[in-house]
């Protein structure tokens, strides 16, 4: 049985990762030079409780039980995840009503710590509320991480158990063969194929289309966000949402998981065509500094690391879209919005136990030899004097800090490396180098004089990210 997933986003990369639980060949192509840097590298980092999504939808069928699941697969995949619990604030008493709402719907949702704070309690909770906040939905359960991480490592997992990563292939058509999936052809090759899932983000509509079941659009709508310092760290406790409104759940300041606050995302709906815009104005960044500053009033901006956007995958019905189609084997996983890195490890089972086993009928037997585990990336961040000691002795790597706002060393960023890293941002996002608040004012040439040594390449051919972004240009001098 060969499998082809399309897309190593949070999506693909969790149903890879299970597939690899299971004795069949699988494939993951990725348009990209590497994992996570579609949808997954730009959103709110957040794992929700799961009271929002509408009852009957496919979005709350997998978050609250998604959210359950991020427990075992942080610990088994190392990666950081923090239960630091949401509140959804209050200004007004009609916010009160639909906070009751919200939490009605969390009970339907199977979310069971929910509870309403007054003022006194929310101020205990987050000290640095507004004062014009009256009340709050507290929920304990809601949690923080870093969603490109969890794709890394959930596809380092899935290759550590035979799967296939293809990156820079860029799935071209799907062949279809009396209704069922037949080939797939990239811009490298042809490959026979039993099961395609379509896990391509902005992208799904298209892929959907090649196999002849496009009957849904993805429509891009852009988050924009304010990163700030490390320095503010405790600012927030908690992701602090405002009361939603029917469009977005607004714009939230969040802690993450490396200390800083997270700011952001406003809601632009674009046309199909932008679904590669990823800029950001100067009205969009104003509007999340406001509205951020009016959760918490000690918000500033002369703090701010980097400014970036995100675009989130949405279709018409606002709801995820899992489930096989009437071409056999082609299964779609597509309009995967908010709150879809909850969600994720919760149907990415669904796809391979209900979908593929109990409704496609395909015998999928377990792998006896399956190992669940991934390290992460040892990091001197993380570390005692004394284990820095040890780690020095083994490779004096250790002793090389590279990166001194994030404190990362030269042995990381080899390892990165080792384990996929290409470009300046492959290091960073395994890393955190330059990932601070110089954002690689003093660190990237050095990232470049490594990635260059180690991959035996000229430095003017290492790129920031994709195949054009170049960092240098030949020499200045002979
Ligand atoms: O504006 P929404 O509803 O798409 O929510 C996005 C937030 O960042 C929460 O993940």
């Amino acid at each position: 049985m060969k499998v082809f997933v399309i897309g190593a986003g949070i999506s693909g990369s969790l149903v890879a990762r299970e597939l690899s639980k299971y004795d069949c060949e699988v494939h993951v192509l990725e348009k990209a030079p590497d994992i996570g840097w579609g949808v997954t590298k730009a959103n709110s980092a957040i794992v929700h409780g799961g009271y929002d999504d509408p009852p009957q939808s496919v979005r709350a069928k997998f978050a609250a039980k998604g959210n359950r699941l991020y427990d075992e697969l942080s610990k088994e995949l190392d990666f950081d995840f923090e239960r630091v619990g949401s509140l959804v604030v209050a200004f007004k008493e009609e916010d009160i009503n639909y906070l009751k709402e919200l939490k009605e719907r969390g009970k339907k949702n199977g979310v069971d710590d929910l509870e309403i704070l007054e003022k006194s309690e929310l101020k205990k909770v987050e000290p640095n509320i507004s004062d014009e906040a009256i009340a709050a939905l507290y929920c304990k359960s809601a949690g923080i991480t870093e969603p490109w991480e969890v794709a890394i490592a959930a596809i380092e997992n899935a290759v550590e158990n035979g799967a296939i990563l293809h990156l820079e292939e860029e799935v071209l058509d799907i062949q279809t063969k009396n209704q069922k999936v037949s080939k797939v052809i990239t811009n490298k090759g042809e490959y026979e194929a039993d099961v395609v899932i379509n896990a391509a983000g902005l992208f799904a509509d298209e892929i959907a289309k090649m196999a002849g079941v496009g009957d849904f659009e993805i429509f891009p709508r852009k988050g924009e966000y304010i990163l700030l310092d490390k320095k503010l760290k405790g600012l927030v406790n908690t992701v602090v949402f405002p009361t939603p409104t029917k469009k977005s759940k607004g714009i939230l300041v969040v802690p993450t998981v490396d200390g800083g606050i997270l700011l952001g995302p406003n809601a632009k709906d674009l046309p199909k065509s932008m679904k590669y815009d990823l800029g950001t104005t100067p009205e969009g960044l104003q509007e999340v500094y406001e509205k951020s500053k009016r959760l918490i009033p000690k918000v500033e901006l002369s703090y701010t690391v980097k400014t970036f956007a995100g675009l989130r995958p949405e279709t018409k019905e606002k709801d995820f879209i899992i489930s096989a189609t009437k071409v056999w084997g082609f299964v779609n996983v597509a309009g995967i919005r908010s709150p879809g890195l909850t969600a994720a490890p919760s149907f990415a089972k669904y796809v391979v136990e209900d979908i593929l086993q109990d409704q496609l009928k395909i015998n999928l037997s377990k792998k006896k030899d399956f190992n669940p585990y991934r390290k992460r990336i040892t990091n001197i961040r993380d570390v005692s004097l004394k284990e820095w000691e040890e780690l020095v002795k083994k490779d004096p790597k250790y002793g090389r800090t590279v990166c001194f706002c994030n404190n990362v060393s030269e042995a990381e960023i080899v390892e990165a490396i080792r384990r996929g890293a290409r470009t300046l941002d492959g290091v960073k996002f395994r890393t955190r180098a330059s990932f601070g608040r110089c954002q690689g004012g003093f660190c990237s040439l050095k990232i470049v004089e490594i990635i260059s040594r180690e991959l035996n390449i000229p430095m003017e051919e290492v790129k920031l990210n994709s195949k054009n972004s170049w960092i240098m240009d030949g020499k200045v001098r002979a």
